[in-house]
């Protein structure tokens, strides 16, 4: 089954001798429970289509589907909460908030939605992280390891059915982010969910099930 699916996508940056066009015609479809890697040099447009993949922002022309929604068709409020029920996001900043400790900063999706969290579904998805120790830590005083399983931790709160990661293993030392990698991948494996990570790992692309390569825009 697609979960999701871009059809013609295309996005430019700016304006006349400035104007970048960053993706173009794009058309993609990636299936439920598939982990997609994409790859490409430096500036070819990865972040950029993994941004309209999650409705971080507008497509230029053409659509993005999600579970055949037509995402950019809702309105912005709506899709704010379409996006935080449904895609959770990981990049290689951690993005903590500094005052809340782990426990907080992985419930704040919930929160932000005006719920309640599951205490059980969090209390399991904060020992799956090996964070159980260190749930009333602030995370100034975490590793950047485990920094980034709480980041990871937040994505997974709301039980989204689609997970977007940028670089998430970027600043993890070798041994991190093979340890980050098989939390990701158990977790997609345990909740039946789809992932789609950029990466410029030559090893976890090649762990993925398929691989899209994107050379100045384009899929090659
Ligand atoms: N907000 C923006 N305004 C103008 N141009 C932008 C903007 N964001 C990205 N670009 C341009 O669009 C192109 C694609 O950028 P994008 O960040 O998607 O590449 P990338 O493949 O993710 O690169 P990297 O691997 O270096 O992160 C680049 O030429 C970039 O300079």
């Amino acid at each position: 089954m697609v979960i999701l699916k871009t059809i013609n996508l295309n996005k430019v940056y700016g304006k006349g001798e400035n104007k970048v066009h960053a993706l173009k015609n794009i058309n993609i479809e990636v299936e439920k429970g598939e982990f997609l890697a994409i790859v490409g040099p430096s500036g070819s447009g990865k972040s950029t289509l993994l941004h309209l993949l999650g409705g971080l922002d507008k497509p230029t022309e053409g659509t993005v589907e999600i579970d055949g929604v037509d995402i950019y068709k809702l309105s912005e409020d709506k899709l704010a909460i379409y996006r935080r029920r449904n895609i959770g996001f990981v990049f290689q900043q951690y993005n903590l908030i500094p005052v809340l400790n782990v426990r907080e900063n992985i419930e704040m999706p919930v929160r932000l939605d005006k719920k309640i969290p599951d205490k059980e579904y969090i209390d399991d998805l904060i020992e799956f992280l090996g964070l159980t120790e260190r749930q009333n830590h602030l995370p100034n005083q975490l590793s950047g390891g485990q920094q980034q399983r709480v980041a990871i931790g937040r994505a997974l709160a709301a039980k989204p059915s689609i997970i977007l990661a940028d670089e998430p293993t970027g600043n993890l030392d070798t041994k991190t982010t093979g340890e980050v990698m098989n939390l990701i991948k158990s977790s997609i494996k345990k909740y039946n969910q789809t992932l789609v990570l950029i990466t410029h790992n030559e090893n976890i692309a090649q762990s993925a099930d398929r691989i899209l390569s994107i050379v100045d825009g384009e899929i090659r």
